[in-house]
């Protein structure tokens, strides 16, 4: 199953546990990285992770994907809400991805409630806290098959 995996952290998350512990927690996106690390090491799987509060760079990072990333583990932050160029990266590079929310999104305000990459996404984890990052990685070693790689 999925040998190399992308992890994207989207704009503000950077400041995690750093603000809104009571909706974010306290682990720092550094702490949610290197455990990551360790979870995929310690299966010999490759890890690279990305955060940014620009869409664009997010959008480059995903098109240098394509053809050797076989799953990407994605949490868009706000750009879950509104960005369609996001969404039409994801499909044009055509790698599987799980979608991760922190919090739940859909005990939230009402324009969180909408997701431009649900119905895309192989799985949707919210409101696990961080643990949502482990699970996503989980089922991506586990049930992400990598696409047949381009002749
Ligand atoms: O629950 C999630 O993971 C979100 O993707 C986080 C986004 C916010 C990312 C900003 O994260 C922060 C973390 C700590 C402190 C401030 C912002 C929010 O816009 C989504 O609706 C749900």
């Amino acid at each position: 199953m999925a040998k190399s995996i992308l992890l994207i952290n989207g704009p503000n998350l950077n400041l995690l546990g750093t603000r809104e512990p009571t909706v974010y927690g306290s682990t720092t996106l550094p702490q949610v990285t290197e455990s990551a690390q360790k979870q995929c090491s310690a299966r010999s799987i490759y890890l690279e992770s990305i955060q940014s509060n620009h869409e664009g760079v997010l959008i480059d990072r995903i098109h240098e994907a394509r053809g050797n990333i076989d799953a990407i583990v994605i949490n868009p932050g706000a750009l879950t809400h509104t960005s369609v160029a996001l969404r039409d990266a994801l499909l044009a590079v055509e790698i599987p991805f799980v979608e991760v929310h922190i919090s739940n999104i859909h005990k939230r305000e009402a324009f969180r409630h909408h997701s431009y990459l649900s119905d895309k996404a192989e799985a949707i984890i919210c409101g696990l806290g961080v643990y949502g990052y482990e699970a996503a990685i989980e089922y991506a070693v586990r049930y992400i098959k990598p696409k047949e790689k381009a002749q």
